[in-house]
């Protein structure tokens, strides 16, 4: 039942007052009325509950082999009402975080109130015997009739206060099967973290400003669609294929997605997956709010078609990428929220048709040589403004311009060469000349072999018609 503040807060001073009578009253054997203690001790059971009336809730660290968010938020949420009075605390910093962090020892308690209900919490960590990991959960304390309350509002302003808190100090993280797991960030040995330190964002990211501009519009809208994915009845996820030549930036727009969402990236190694077993067992501990990254697609479709015979997944059956896809629609329908998944492949001719059926991805993004617009962004991010201002930046745009095929890594890395402007950009310049007469020589070469092929051709035709 909801109790207006006002109210409560007079009851509140009435419940001082009855608890202060009924103290006097032991004291002073019956110098008021029975009826009246009585009547002040029941106000203050109905409000603010008595030792008796504790419920308890127990909140584990992990829920079967998901983590366990309500914990996770907890932790992170008690951090920030830590009171002077803990007697112990816990203090941590990595090398990478900024400020030192305080948090909840085990058996501590920490009280905290909410709509004036008091709520107590205490770390518990006890040894589990089967793998002598230490196991940990929070208790929480507080007056059985306001269950319906805790679970309704408190909760989910824990959940929401941690999502703020980390949404402000997160670091983004990057987490591989190939790096070993346990620590506290992916306590599932499946899956080591390190934070993703890549720079790319989407500022300097180069590519078509509007094709840019239309992904961050993407993302924001993705991320703001919770209720209607619930209402249209769809796992709450976006997939995209992003194609195109090495070195276009597909890895850097995905760096720069995670850094822009402040999204982990889970790197999947497909060639080490076997069966749909395999696959929930590694996604399954994957957190909310990430990106499931596969890389170089096409190549890993030949290893997934082959047949499984090893006694786990179907015998002999087959565990192709569509039907991968297919499992992880379905595993998140029902356990994930807020998932990107990401393919990336230079080859998307080579491709599963089923994978590029409409519907499959959502979105297919094609990342392309560099165009005139992507060379600023690149120019001035390496060399500052002033260089698309420099004589020799005209003739080098107009080469990028004049259907080139270079790619933004090759130009990223002619420019670091030097620090010095005329220089850079004079390197820039040559090594795009060159590649340009190294192409033209290349085309001359084609050109000469057809030219031999059709001589060849007529040469046996003639034979035959002789014969
Ligand atoms: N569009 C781009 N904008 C800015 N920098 C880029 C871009 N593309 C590539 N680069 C630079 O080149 C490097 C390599 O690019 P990246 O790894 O993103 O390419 P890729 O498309 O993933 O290549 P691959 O197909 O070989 O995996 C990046 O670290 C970045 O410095
Ligand atoms: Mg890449």
């Amino acid at each position: 039942m909801a109790v207006p503040q006002s109210v409560s807060a007079v009851f509140s001073a009435y419940a001082s007052f009855a608890t202060t009578m009924m103290l006097i009253r032991s004291l002073t054997n019956e110098l008021l009325p029975a009826k009246f203690i009585s009547l002040l001790s029941s106000i203050y059971v109905y409000f603010f509950g008595s030792l008796s009336s504790q419920t308890k809730f127990v909140i584990d660290e992990s829920s079967g082999l998901s983590p366990n968010e309500v914990f996770q938020a907890a932790d992170i949420y008690l951090r920030t009402i830590i009171s002077p009075s803990t007697d112990i605390l816990k203090v941590h910093k990595t090398a990478r975080q900024q400020n030192i962090t305080l948090s909840i020892y085990k058996d501590q308690e920490i009280t905290d109130y909410f709509q004036n209900i008091r709520l107590q919490w205490k770390l518990v960590c006890s040894a589990d015997s089967h793998d002598k990991k230490e196991k940990r959960h929070f208790e929480l304390l507080f007056p059985k009739k306001f269950k319906d309350r805790v679970v309704d509002f408190y909760l989910p302003y824990v959940l929401r206060k941690a999502k703020e808190i980390k949404g402000e100090n997160k670091t983004v993280r990057i987490c591989s099967q190939d790096i070993s797991g346990g620590d506290e960030e992916s306590p599932f040995a499946w899956w080591g973290s390190v934070n993703l330190d890549h720079p790319s964002t989407f500022d300097t990211l180069a590519m078509d400003p509007e094709l840019k501009q239309w992904i961050i519009d993407d993302l924001d809208r993705f991320v703001r669609r919770r209720d209607f994915y619930r209402k249209v009845g769809k796992a709450w996820k976006r997939g995209y294929l992003l194609y195109g030549p090495p070195g276009t930036g597909k890895s850097s727009l995905i760096a720069a997605m995670a850094n822009y969402l402040k999204f982990d990236i889970y790197d999947l190694d497909l060639s080490s997956i076997d069966s749909n077993r395999d696959l929930m067992r590694n996604l399954l501990p994957t957190k909310n709010r990430s990106i499931l990254v596969i890389e170089d697609i096409d190549c890993s479709v030949q290893i997934q078609n082959r047949e499984i015979d090893r006694g786990y997944g179907r015998p002999n059956g087959k565990f192709t990428l569509s039907g991968m896809l297919n499992f992880i629609d379905g595993l998140w329908s029902s356990v994930g929220d807020e998932r990107i998944i990401i393919f990336t492949t230079n080859h998307k001719e080579k491709l599963d048709p089923a994978l590029l059926r409409a519907g499959r991805m959502d979105v297919h993004i094609h990342m392309s040589y560099c165009s005139p617009k992507g060379l600023k962004v690149l120019a001035s991010k390496y060399l500052g403004e002033e260089a698309t201002e420099h004589g020799v930046y005209g003739e080098i745009e107009e080469l990028i311009g004049a259907d080139m095929e270079v790619s933004p890594s090759e130009i990223a890395e002619e420019l670091m060469k030097g620090e010095q402007l005329e220089a850079v950009l004079g390197g820039l310049l040559n090594f795009l000349k060159r590649k340009r007469e190294e192409k033209m020589k290349e085309k001359k070469r084609e050109g000469d072999g057809k030219i031999e092929e059709v001589v060849k051709e007529e040469e046996l035709k003639e034979g035959e018609s002789v014969n």
